[in-house]
């Protein structure tokens, strides 16, 4: 028989429970950006996660344990809810199954018994306290959803703080803050306006001396990200830098994301509705969210140019690597990529500026967890999400470094700003549109000079849909196909037919499909390459 409070908590849980029914059949899973559907389905979900988050926190002795109520580039009607972990980061792998059995419990009782079940084969204490935060963006459904996971955080009796809308990224670096204030390395201070203060404080360092940034208009996909650019824009002050925040209508809920955004950009390799730019003037599009950005100019002939994760990836390994030369601190800068990575980044990378790279699955928890092995990891998957994290080691060095001139003592400055200004948690559009502006501003560089570093190898993604896509197996991340046997022969047999020709298959970790990826020397080719190798998925 359970102690007194856990039966509290039990029945509290059951009667809470019956609040928040399941929709009857329906199915859930934890996947890579957490738990996404419609809106009008998650309300169970939403509710149930509560309950995991204060179970999570109180394994960890308390630690604040950060929620996020968001679909990122999903249509509005969609929603979604993800954990963050103490230091900002992802969910750990294992507690994803946990929530998976939570959301999909049949009944009241099935729920309450796997909420025991975690506590006692976890020991977690259910006397313990649980301190959980949470956020949404700007999504008709937000508000409802945001009730139902503080039903689930008071069902479960643990603590929690409100922080309303916010960005994704935003939300990260507060739960990072709360959990290191009190240690000697405090991350920042854990409030919006301490998030705005900190970039724009890096911000204004980083860029000291230069020339004023060129004006940048960015395209906020209708999302929570243009109020906040706004809001960041004004703590750094228009003697620093001019933006123009364009689709920012959060109000219009029906327009988010549409044919705007960074998604957009990037699959559609085109400009968002609406949206003519000079000749040679930089633009940028973020995500539903904020966590994810695309640049993007056009030349005189109106053609179109898009800069991706990668080259934001290539111009922050460029720029850092050369910081770091100048300084004379021994820090190795390293990059990591997927195998979306444009071929031509990867060579760029490696032969021209030679810093070593490292090739993850998809997934940006890989592509993290693989750059903290760098003093200076710098990733970014090729859609625009990423970030560039320095190890404490590469931290202390920096600031115990005694230079030996101006010049080294510039370098370690601007590193150590850039550490401040680069969101340490998580990809982030807001934090990475500031590096990417700064390093230009250094460089004196327009889009067509960042464009130059190198020339993309036409490519061409195809989403194949077959019977079943847990029959593809893969292995050498991701890049070649173990199973079905013998097709990775006869993809080998294609590629080898064209210039430059790479290709590879691999199952969606996000939708019930494969998605097959080719580049070579010429457009044509690529396209020619995507065809044939889809055509060897037919029947399948
Ligand atoms: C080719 C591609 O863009 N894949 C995306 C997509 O993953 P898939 O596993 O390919 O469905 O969604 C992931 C989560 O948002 C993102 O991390 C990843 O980059
Ligand atoms: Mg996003």
């Amino acid at each position: 028989m359970a102690d007194p409070i856990t039966q509290q908590q039990l029945s509290q849980i059951a009667k809470f429970s019956t609040l928040h029914p399941r929709p009857y059949g329906q199915k859930y899973e934890y996947g890579t950006a957490g738990f996404r559907l419609l809106g009008s389905l998650l309300d169970s979900v939403v509710f149930r996660v509560g309950l995991l988050a204060a179970l999570r926190s109180r394994k960890l002795d308390g630690e604040t344990i950060g929620v996020m109520v968001t679909a990122s580039h999903n249509p509005p009607d969609d929603n979604g809810v993800k954990l963050i972990d103490p230091q900002g980061e992802m969910l750990e792998a294992s507690w994803e199954a946990y929530a998976t059995k939570f959301a999909n419990a049949e009944t009241d009782d099935e729920l309450t018994k796997e909420y025991l079940a975690v506590a006692e084969s976890l020991n977690i204490n259910l006397d313990s306290p649980a301190n959980v935060v949470f956020a949404r963006d700007t999504r008709a459904s937000g508000p409802a959803l945001v009730a139902a996971l503080k039903d689930g955080l008071a069902a479960a009796a643990a603590d929690y703080a409100d922080y309303r809308i916010l960005t994704t990224p935003q939300l990260h670096y507060i739960v990072k803050c709360i959990n290191t204030a009190k240690t000697a390395t405090p991350y920042g201070h854990p409030s919006e306006q301490g998030y705005y203060e900190k970039l724009a404080t890096a911000f204004q360092i980083v860029t000291k001396g230069k020339p004023k940034p060129h004006v940048i208009t960015v395209d906020a996909a209708n999302g929570v990200g243009g109020p906040k650019l706004k809001e960041l824009a004004r703590y750094i002050g228009s003697d620093y830098l001019d933006v123009i925040v364009v689709k920012d209508e959060i109000d219009a809920v029906e327009k988010l994301n549409y044919q705007c955004g960074a998604d957009f950009v990037k699959t559609q390799q085109k400009l968002p509705l609406g949206v003519q730019p000079a000749p040679y003037e930089l633009y940028a599009s973020l995500d539903g969210d904020a966590d994810r950005i695309v640049f993007y100019y056009i030349d005189e002939a109106k053609k179109f140019h898009l800069l991706d994760g990668d080259k934001i990836a290539s111009l922050a390994a460029m720029f850092i690597r050369d910081l770091i030369a100048v300084s004379g601190v021994d820090l190795q800068v390293g990059v990591v990529q997927t195998a979306y990575a444009n071929g031509s980044s990867s060579k760029y990378l490696s032969d021209i500026l030679q810093v070593p790279i490292t090739v993850t699955r998809t997934g940006v928890k890989h592509l993290h967890h693989a750059s903290q092995l760098f003093d200076v990891g710098v990733y970014f998957e090729a859609n625009g999400h990423g970030t560039v994290l320095f190890s404490n080691s590469a931290t202390k060095a920096l600031e115990s470094f005694e230079a030996q001139n101006p010049g080294q003592q510039d370098a370690v400055t601007t590193l150590l700003s850039l550490a401040a200004l680069i969101n340490q948690t998580v990809g982030d559009a807001l934090s990475d549109l500031l590096l990417v502006i700064a390093i230009l501003s250094h460089k004196a560089w327009g889009p067509s000079e960042w464009n130059l570093t190198y020339t993309d190898l036409p490519n061409r993604l195809v989403r194949v849909v077959v019977k079943d896509r847990a029959a593809f197996k893969t292995e050498d991340a991701e890049r070649r196909l173990v199973e079905p046997k013998g097709l990775q022969a006869q993809i080998d047999a294609l590629v080898k037919k064209y210039k430059s020709g790479r290709s590879f298959v691999r199952a969606s970790g996000t939708e019930d499909a494969v998605r097959v990826y080719a580049e070579a020397a010429t457009r044509l080719e690529a396209d020619e390459l995507a065809v044939k190798v889809s055509d060897l998925l037919k029947g399948l």
